[in-house]
């Protein structure tokens, strides 16, 4: 088993029958969805919402219901990865573009779960470049505001195209290294009309973290 998969397994500890539970995105999510699927398979009640329309599809495959979109409610846990986890206990998320439903989900769940491997462990934010989804109109000036403040934006590419998130949106990529107060950076970033969100989560919003290392051993910090 690879890290990611035990440190994903270990956070679908915490989640018990008849939950309503969040399911996040990404490589190291989709073992905690995989595990939930057997879990719905043993006979276990659980409600889920999924944040991108690939873990939709997953958890469609593996049989877990999905609460109708528009129809969501109070989440008990919900459990995704991250790009990168601070020793506080901060997040960048988005490496997917996911970031803004994800935040959706830990932000109105009772507990949030952070899965990683020891790979995004880091002292400092922002090595890993800070995703930042803004809308496309007035796109060039909001990327013109974003490099003001020193981010170096860089729209993400796909297939030789602009990204699109979910949501329709574009990703900026910027470059914040060393990210020294995450939450100012964030609030900075937020009040530019046009951003719709960033890919730092606040500690605040972190249950645990719990991390996997290649030797097999697990870790978790509580926040
Ligand atoms: O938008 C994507 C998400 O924030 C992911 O949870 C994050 O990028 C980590 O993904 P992975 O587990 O594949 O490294």
């Amino acid at each position: 088993m690879n890290a990611k998969q035990i440190a994903a397994e270990r956070a679908v500890d915490y989640v018990k029958d008849g939950m309503i539970v969040g399911l996040g995105t990404g490589s190291t999510a989709y073992f905690a969805i995989q595990k939930i699927g057997s879990l719905v398979k043993q006979g276990m009640k659980i409600k889920a919402i999924a944040s991108s329309q690939a873990s939709d599809d997953l958890a469609r495959q593996l049989g877990i219901p999905l609460l109708e979109p528009g129809n969501e409610q109070q989440i008990d846990v919900s459990i995704d990865g991250a790009d990168e986890v601070d020793t506080n206990g901060n997040l960048i998320k988005g490496g997917g573009g996911a970031l803004l439903r994800e935040k959706i989900l830990a932000t109105n769940s009772k507990k949030f779960f952070v899965v990683v491997d020891e790979s995004k462990l880091v002292t400092k934010l922002g090595k890993f470049k800070l995703p930042v989804e803004i809308i496309k109109f007035g796109s060039v000036l909001t990327l013109a505001k974003l490099e003001a403040l020193g981010g170096k934006p860089v729209v993400r590419q796909k297939d030789g195209k602009d990204f699109n998130t979910d949501n329709g949106n574009l990703i900026a990529d910027c470059s914040f290294y060393p990210i020294e107060d995450p939450k100012a950076l964030h609030e900075q970033l937020k009040q530019l009309t046009g951003v719709v969100e960033t890919g730092i989560f606040p500690t605040e919003v972190v249950t645990a973290v719990i991390a996997a290392y290649a030797s097999g051993e697990t870790k978790q910090f509580d926040y």
